[in-house]
């Protein structure tokens, strides 16, 4: 791989001590980094570059699921990181940054390829771009990359805005929008499973397939981040970007060995395809909700108004489902119902795709019999299931449906931020999100976004530790479905245990 200097804006940030110092380790460690790298932190409190490693040990001995206890590693992979002071907007910063780059590549006699990642507040993206390409820090003789964390907009005219601006320092090529769901281990596979397997293959498509449900699931609530999310709400922080994510990776059909290219292009017609709703129309399409107390796990938790730094008469939306459907040849027909929430039962993210049932069509009489589904358990597991109907001979001989499952073992499992890190030094954008569909995202949303703004949308109250307002069930109850897995009665089925295996990191 080739040489890299990863500049990282925010790099006293909770994100990067979270999430990208572990990953950053993880891949030194499966020895996934280039032969040179180096690391600049950037942030506005004065660090050494002794203190500013000692934080970024800390942060892995706190947030690393991988032990990171050998010092003789850990010092090798500390040596690379060196800490700058930068303000976003004080220009002088930026001169000094590019020095020592320069400095740095000349004594360790690399190509100048450089990767920006702007682990800061969406308010410093356009700032800190404008600022590379004055500085020069951007004109590099090897290559310039722009990885940007979400938010991207606040909706379509911001959006548009921001990617202008970005696009006057960088190409399209060289920008990769982190979306975190794109990193899941599970998600990176839909394209392989539906490729590779000509039985999934042969069933991809409204033939076969009656309905489709894709659920994130959180029992976390709102947290610290109030200033945030009472101006971004359930649609904004989870169901423009990584719930239509989701959609896009289930939905396309790529040809095989497909490349970044294809996957932008396939996902981009799933988007066009997605029949639009008008302001109108919201109200019939879509469920939004905020919980209000109640008890999850055994513990009474507040409501969303009595949350700290929440106003009492928010109107804001921790909850929402929504029915939408794609007019394209394979998907014509077939409803996608999408729901995510805060403060529900459990943490669940995953996709049920619910088969057709020609006997039951064809008036045959098979009472018990229960469709086919097939599950892809994103998270907090990664798994899939396929419910079969089987003869269940203590009781008459009646049909009973049976599990097969599979559960991949948590060891070894990349993080999300591992995968998409790796991918963006390799200058892979395939998981990324591409300007494209991050457009029609926004311009298919919009009008919820206004119908919201307008009231025409009611605000359901949900208790916590529930599955969100009745409403919710009653989209799908209109079609003759209903959300699977609500009820974990249901999954009180024979389960025929898959191998279990271990995921290997050795490509
Ligand atoms: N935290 C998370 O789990 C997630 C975060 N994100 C996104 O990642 C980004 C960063 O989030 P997060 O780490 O939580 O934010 P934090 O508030 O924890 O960190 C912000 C970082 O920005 C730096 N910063 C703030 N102001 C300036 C300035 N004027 N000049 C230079 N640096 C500045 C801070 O450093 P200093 O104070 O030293 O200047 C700090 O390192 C955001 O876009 C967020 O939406 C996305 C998904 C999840
Ligand atoms: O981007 C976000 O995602 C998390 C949920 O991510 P997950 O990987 O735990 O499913 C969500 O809590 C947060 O509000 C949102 O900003």
């Amino acid at each position: 791989m080739e040489a890299t200097t990863f500049v990282l804006f925010g790099a006293t940030g909770d994100l990067a001590k979270r999430k990208i110092y572990p990953a950053l380790y993880n891949l030194f460690v499966d020895q996934k980094l280039p032969q040179s790298f180096s690391v600049i932190g950037l942030g506005r409190r004065e660090l050494s570059d002794k203190t500013f490693q000692a934080n970024v040990e800390q942060s892995l001995l706190m947030f690393s699921r991988r032990e990171a206890k050998d010092p003789v590693l850990m010092n090798n992979f500390l040596r690379a990181f060196r800490y700058s002071v930068l303000d976003v907007s004080r220009k002088e910063d930026y001169q000094k940054l590019l020095h020592l780059i320069e400095q740095q590549e000349e004594e360790q006699r690399t190509v100048p390829n450089r990767m920006f990642y702007l682990s800061v507040g969406p308010e410093f993206f356009e700032t800190i771009t404008a600022n590379i390409l004055e500085s020069g820090l951007g004109s590099a003789n090897g290559w310039k990359r722009l990885v940007i964390e979400k938010p991207f907009g606040h909706d379509l005219q911001s959006a548009r805005d921001l990617n202008e601006n970005l696009s006057k320092a960088f190409k399209e090529d060289e920008i990769f929008r982190v979306d975190h769901y794109l990193g899941k281990p599970m998600v990176q596979k839909l394209e392989v499973l539906q490729q590779n397997n000509p039985v999934l293959q042969a069933l991809w498509n409204n033939r076969y397939i009656a309905n489709v449900q894709i659920t994130a699931n959180e029992i976390v609530g709102v947290e610290e981040r109030a200033g945030y999310y009472d101006h971004v709400g359930a649609i904004r922080d989870m169901f423009q970007n990584h719930m239509l994510q989701l959609l896009m990776m289930l939905t396309i059909h790529l040809p095989n060995n497909s490349t970044s290219e294809n996957i932008r292009f396939k996902k981009k017609q799933v988007m066009e395809s997605l029949e639009k709703l008008q302001k109108e129309d919201v109200k019939s399409h879509v469920i939004r909700g905020q919980y209000g107390p109640g008890t999850i796990e055994g513990k009474t938790v507040v409501g969303y108004l009595s949350e700290p730094n929440i106003a009492a008469t928010s109107r804001n939306d921790t909850f929402i489902a929504a029915k939408l459907q794609i007019d394209n040849y394979f998907w014509r027909g077939v409803p996608f119902y999408i729901r995510t929430g805060k403060r529900m039962k459990d943490k669940s993210t995953r996709i049920v795709i619910e088969f057709k049932e020609p006997l039951k069509q064809s008036g045959a009489n098979h009472d018990n019999k229960t469709p086919n589904l097939l599950v892809f358990e994103i998270s907090p597991h990664e798994g899939i299931s396929l419910q079969l109907n089987t003869r269940d001979h203590l009781n008459k001989g009646e049909l009973k449906p049976m599990h097969i499952d599979f559960r991949e073992s948590r060891d070894h499992v990349p993080e999300a931020y591992e995968n998409l890190i790796s991918h963006a030094l390799h200058g892979d954008s395939a998981f990324f999100a591409h300007w494209d569909e991050v457009e029609l995202s926004w311009q298919w949303v919009q009008p919820i976004l206004d119908a919201y703004e307008e009231n025409q949308v009611p605000l359901h109250l949900y208790a916590a530790g529930t599955y969100g307002p009745a409403e919710s069930d009653d989209l799908l109850a209109q079609d003759g479905y209903h959300w699977w897995f609500d009820d974990k009665s249901e999954q009180e089925v024979e389960t025929i245990k898959g191998e279990h295996y271990a995921y290997h990191t050795n490509d």
